[in-house]
């Protein structure tokens, strides 16, 4: 996971100011405030970074490195994609993965521009010929000390499966993805339900561990 991270563990190390994470999401800039709370100084950013494409821990890294150069300081910066366990042949993706030793075939999304086109009825409209609904939500963390440092990852995942949307329509994909083991979509869940057993909750218990692990200390500590 981390190159860098036994470099920083227990060894306290200064970084010239607090966190800043970027990103031009409010929903998610919202159930990151939510999910940190206290426990990680940050401030943020808004700003569009590129839609990047690639591997997606790749795309997470890269969008560190560029944010980092931005704002000249240690950055957080993450990627999210809903992954569909069993579809082939859809136009126009970026990704087309084989997936383990099955010849499955995983589709990666940027769900940005995809789930504006085609909407929720879309992408169930997708499955109707599959057996196999099940999909997983992924997010990555990127970590970059500063412009010159190598981003650390943090990989929150939820297994689920797509259904026709139910729940308020406030935030992505959240009303189209059901985590196994729950009746409720996303987006019926209430908040802390949700963040309790989400990609981007998992990813950030993973974040918050670092931080406790490593100790940062900030010259100017600029809490907001
Ligand atoms: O928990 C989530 N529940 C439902 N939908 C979600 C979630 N998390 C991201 N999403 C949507 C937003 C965007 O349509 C796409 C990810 O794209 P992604 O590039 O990571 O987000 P973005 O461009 O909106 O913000 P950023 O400036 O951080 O890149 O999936
Ligand atoms: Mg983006």
């Amino acid at each position: 996971m981390a190159a860098a991270a036994a470099r920083t563990v227990g060894s306290g190390v200064v970084l010239p100011r607090s966190v800043t994470f970027v990103t031009g999401n409010a929903k998610k800039l919202e159930e990151v405030r939510t999910i940190l709370g206290q426990s990680i100084p940050f401030q943020s950013l808004k700003l569009d970074l590129p839609e990047l494409q690639g591997e997606p821990e790749d795309i997470s890294k890269e969008k560190a490195r560029i944010a980092a150069k931005e704002v000249n300081g240690p950055v957080l910066v993450e990627d999210t994609c809903l992954c569909f366990n069993a579809l082939k042949g859809l136009p126009g993706t970026q990704q087309t993965y084989v997936h383990a030793s099955i010849s499955v075939y995983v589709l990666l999304f940027e769900f940005k521009w995809f789930l504006q086109k085609i909407g929720h009825e879309g992408l169930n409209n997708l499955l109707m010929a599959y057996e196999d609904k099940t999909a997983y939500a992924m997010c990555i963390f990127s970590l970059a000390l500063g412009p010159n440092a190598e981003p650390m990852t943090f990989v929150g995942k939820t297994q689920g499966r797509i259904v026709p949307a139910r729940g308020p329509n406030d935030f992505g994909w959240d009303p189209i993805f059901q985590p196994h083991g729950y009746d409720q979509t996303y987006a019926e869940m209430p908040n802390e339900e949700k963040h309790k057993i989400s990609h981007r909750g998992k990813a950030l218990e993973l974040v918050k561990l670092h931080f406790a692990e490593a100790r940062y200390t900030f010259q100017t500590d600029s809490t907001t």
